[in-house]
């Protein structure tokens, strides 16, 4: 189990997390999700040993996380960090790279375990190819593969995906998180792409000026986001009042509506000027106004700049939203 508590910490005076606090049950898998400088690499190197910790502590199971002032080599034996710059051997193979930490006395099961690897992170056809001539998506598909090969207790992944390009990433994704689970690795994956957590992580913290603002099992914060910020990790999302959407509602609350919960009505529901359509594919998202504030809903078909359509939203919807 991972305790972190009480955590503060600044870069040369400029804070970056306050008071964060949080449990992680081996085996599970959290989300870190927040803004773009929210901090969440920097919680990822505190919880590693990478950075010095003035206030707070962590701890995984009975063993403090003592830093970098406390460590011949900085970091935490039985975690592994997947850093945004990969930490790689650029001279060496692909193969090499990925079986440095194995033990050589095993020959067979070196080969063996490399092999799994490459075939998990779909790199062997680069088995023997130098690691600087490599794509920066190849790069990072052979940091992962290194980042997993002793199976770590804890695995620490900072944007793991986001130089992966789409037709890969999915088979990676699905490859990378089921290994994990099987073997049991316990995991904290930092990102902003909500397919990264969705189908695979069981909590999500959400860090908004330098705190802990959620953090919720996955399904539970989706649809009870309780704020248009963490809503809008997921998608587009729109806050709406309750009486415009059903005139009988005797009450002033709004609720988030996320894109795709609209329906557009021909006449009845909120009143809407259509700014632009974006196709995407399935569906289009269109642009809106109503009363002054920006609106985005999905349509089936592209509608035109400047027609009025009125958009309803269910009642089981209303009520879920109500209820958080
Ligand atoms: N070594 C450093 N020295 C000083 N400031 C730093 C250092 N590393 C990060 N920062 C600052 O700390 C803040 C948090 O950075 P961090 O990289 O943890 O955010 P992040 O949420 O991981 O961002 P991103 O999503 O863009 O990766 C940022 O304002 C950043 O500029």
């Amino acid at each position: 189990m991972l305790r972190v508590e009480n955590l503060t910490f600044a870069y040369n005076k400029t804070p970056v997390l306050e008071d964060i606090s949080f449990g992680l049950e081996a085996g599970k898998h959290l989300a870190v999700m927040g803004e773009s400088g929210g901090g969440k690499s920097t919680l990822l190197r505190l919880i590693y040993g990478l950075l010095h910790l003035e206030e707070g502590s962590v701890h995984w199971g009975e063993k403090k996380v003592l830093g970098p002032r406390f460590q011949l080599v900085p970091g935490e034996e039985n975690m592994k960090y997947l850093s945004q710059e990969f930490d790689l051997m650029p001279f060496t193979t692909v193969k090499e790279n990925v079986s440095q930490f194995l033990s050589v006395f095993y020959p067979e099961e070196l080969e063996k375990r490399t092999s799994e690897l490459l075939a998990m992170t779909e790199m062997e056809a680069f088995a023997d190819t130098k690691v600087k001539t490599l794509s920066v998506g190849q790069k990072q598909r052979v940091a992962l593969a290194r980042a997993i090969a002793q199976k770590p207790e804890l695995l620490l992944l900072d944007e793991p995906f986001s130089h992966i390009d789409n037709f890969q990433k999915n088979t990676l994704r699905r490859n990378l998180f089921d290994y994990l689970r099987q073997e049991g690795i316990t995991c904290i994956t930092a990102t902003h792409d909500a397919m990264d957590v969705l189908p695979y992580a069981d909590r999500i913290l959400v860090i908004r000026d330098r705190k802990i603002i959620a953090d919720r099992p996955v399904q539970e914060l989706y649809d009870q986001p309780r704020s248009l910020y963490v809503a809008s990790l997921f998608g587009e999302a729109s806050l709406v009042p309750i009486d415009i959407l059903k005139s009988y509602a005797d009450t002033k609350r709004r609720i988030i509506v996320y894109a795709h919960e609209f329906k557009v009505s021909p006449n009845s529901g909120i009143p809407t000027v259509v700014e632009r359509s974006y196709p995407m594919g399935s569906h289009y998202l269109v642009k809106g106004w109503s009363e002054g504030e920006s609106i985005y809903f999905h349509s089936p078909e592209a509608i035109e700049q400047g027609k009025r359509v009125y958009l309803n939203v269910s009642l089981g919807t209303i009520n879920k939203r109500l209820r958080q």
